[in-house]
């Protein structure tokens, strides 16, 4: 049975695409890199900050300045166009209101992802908040889901988590806990279904409709 939900961030919550091209062209500018769009930076997303820089200045081999440039500009423009896709609020407040308790598992550094869950109005749903940074590793890692079991007190079957990338999906399956895997977000261009997540789901609101979520 089901008792709590652990959610991940960047293109299951959130659409942060726009701003990490906008910081990544940024950079690549300074860099006198070509300007690069959605469809490249997409590919570049899910092992964290550092991983995306290394892989956005890949070209130039050895870029120690990459990473500075990236983070200034990406401070100054977390949430410009960044939004959580739809219903992600109202299917966090129905989960609440359901009685699960909620979590944030992100791969995404904290200075950047605890601003952007507050400036989104995310933040309040959370009874933890998970970032790349928070514990010794990182998804696909089991440990931020084991980390999360004992602090809730679930055996792993009790821990939902719910995510676009096959980071998400190897974590939980590595921690033992069931997940869902959601098309549309950022998994370096393949299909999650691929992951062999226990659900695969078009759209968060598909969620309040699974059997497990219900009512806890
Ligand atoms: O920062 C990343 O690379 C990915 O972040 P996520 O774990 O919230 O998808
Ligand atoms: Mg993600």
């Amino acid at each position: 049975m089901i008792k709590a939900v652990a959610f991940d961030l960047d293109g299951t919550l959130v659409h942060s695409l726009p701003d990490l091209v906008w910081a990544a062209n940024a950079m690549r500018r300074q860099l006198g890199l070509a300007a690069v769009g959605e469809d490249k930076v997409s590919q570049w997303v899910g092992n964290g900050i550092s991983k995306l820089v290394e892989r956005a200045s890949q070209e130039l081999g050895e870029a120690p300045q990459a990473l500075a440039l990236f983070e200034a500009a990406y401070q100054s423009h977390l949430a410009v166009a960044s939004r959580p896709y739809d219903g992600a609020l109202a299917v966090l407040t129905e989960l609440g209101r359901r009685g699960f308790a909620l979590a944030l598992v992100t791969n995404k550094a904290s200075r950047f992802a605890i601003p952007l869950v507050r400036d989104l109005g995310l933040e309040p749903h959370f009874e933890h908040i998970l970032c790349g940074d928070s514990l010794a590793a990182k998804k696909p890692d089991p440990l931020p889901l084991t980390w999360l079991c004992q602090r809730f007190d679930l055996a792993p079957a009790e821990l939902l988590m719910v995510g676009d990338s096959k980071n998400d999906i190897q974590a939980a399956q590595a921690a033992g806990c069931p997940s869902v895997g959601l098309t549309g977000g950022y998994n370096y261009g393949e299909d999650i279904g691929l992951s062999n997540p226990d659900f695969t789901l078009d759209s968060l609101a598909a969620l309040l409709e699974l059997p497990a979520l219900q009512q806890r």
